[in-house]
């Protein structure tokens, strides 16, 4: 379906590398104005093969990227470079130039013959310093910056070049956790802000359920689950999709749980926050939490008092120390 604010559509679009089979097929997509969607899937399916494809760079083995309704194969390189920004996870080469000097690359299909970069290039420039929050480093050679910084710098980039579609691949690898929930924040902002669409590729799915519009999931042999990261909770279909033997997504709170294999039944009782956390304790050590066991521990939190078998314990490690001497 396509609706007014698309700004991209695919149809039924095959990618992948010639002589080899399609990675994935029947593509049917569409990217909105003013969202920032997510592509995840597990490694090797094809989630940068995709954003290549959508970036013209790379073109379909069959059916259709269409950009503002007309099909991309029409457009010309130059057009393409003014509508269309793709970062990948190489590294920049240019380390001996400043944050500034970076930027004003994505003015490139805007620039004369000589590189030479008019008042409007410096003010998109200066725009997208801005809304990255990059000011401070503006001066600062590229290879002085932390990984966070660098990625704030490759968007800004992305920016300054003023498409309508911003194709970021894993824009959070290598980022500890605040600095990815920064990087989030600030590609949802910028997306409702600029009203550009904005696709990541990304394994980050816990983040990308707190902090994105649309989520696009590929798997092998499955068609692509689209939605809302709260729709497909709701239904069932995200957990029922990415759960594995090892762990299963939460359909309540969006985040991942380690599948622990059954051992003897124990049931908990008292301070819900303490018995939470006996509870995974325990579960971790081997143990099944149940409503109802032959055996009850009972549980205080201030001060830590455990309770089994008439015995009480303020530590976690002595009741199972307790519990494993039977
Ligand atoms: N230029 C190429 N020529 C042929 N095959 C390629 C080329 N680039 C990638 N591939 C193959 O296509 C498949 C998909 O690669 P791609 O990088 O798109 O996956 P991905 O989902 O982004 O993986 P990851 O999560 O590990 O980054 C892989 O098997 C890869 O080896």
């Amino acid at each position: 379906m396509r609706t007014s604010s698309s700004i991209v559509t695919t149809e039924s679009l095959s990618i992948g590398y010639a002589h080899q089979p399609a990675l994935m097929e029947n593509l049917n997509l569409e990217v909105q104005r003013g969202k920032l969607t997510a592509l995840l899937g597990p490694n090797g399916i094809g989630k940068t093969t995709l954003l290549r494809t959508l970036s013209g760079i790379h073109a379909p083995m069959k059916g259709k990227v269409l950009f503002k309704n007309t099909d991309l194969a029409q457009y010309t390189r130059q057009q393409i470079a003014k509508e269309i920004s793709l970062v990948l996870t190489d590294k920049p080469a240019l380390w001996s130039t400043t944050v500034y000097e970076l930027v004003s690359f994505g003015r490139y299909p805007y620039s004369s013959w000589i590189g030479q970069l008019s008042p409007l290039d410096h003010q998109k420039i200066e725009e997208a310093i801005q809304l990255t929050h990059i000011d401070f480093l503006r001066h600062h050679a590229v290879d002085t910056l932390s990984d966070g910084q660098l990625q704030k710098v490759m968007i800004a980039r992305a920016l300054a070049q003023d498409g309508d579609l911003l194709l970021l691949d894993e824009p959070t690898a290598h980022l500890d956790l605040g600095n990815k929930i920064e990087i989030f924040r600030l590609l949802r902002t910028l997306a409702l802000k600029t009203q550009k669409a904005i696709v990541i590729s990304t394994h980050e799915l816990e983040l990308a359920i707190e902090m994105t519009d649309c989520l696009w999931v590929l798997s092998c042999g499955a068609d692509t689950l689209v939605g809302t990261p709260e729709e497909l909770l709701l239904s069932g279909a995200l957990s029922q999709r990415v759960s594995g033997k090892e762990y299963i997504l939460n359909e309540l709170s969006g985040k991942f749980e380690i599948a622990h294999p059954a051992g003897p039944e124990l049931a908990i009782e008292g301070n819900p926050k303490a018995a939470q956390w006996l509870a995974h304790f325990l579960r971790k050590n081997g143990f099944t939490i149940v409503p109802k066991a032959a055996q009850t521990l009972h549980i205080t939190d201030s001060p830590l008092q455990i309770s089994l078998n008439n015995h009480v314990f303020d530590c976690f490690d002595d009741v199972i120390q307790a519990l494993n001497k039977g």
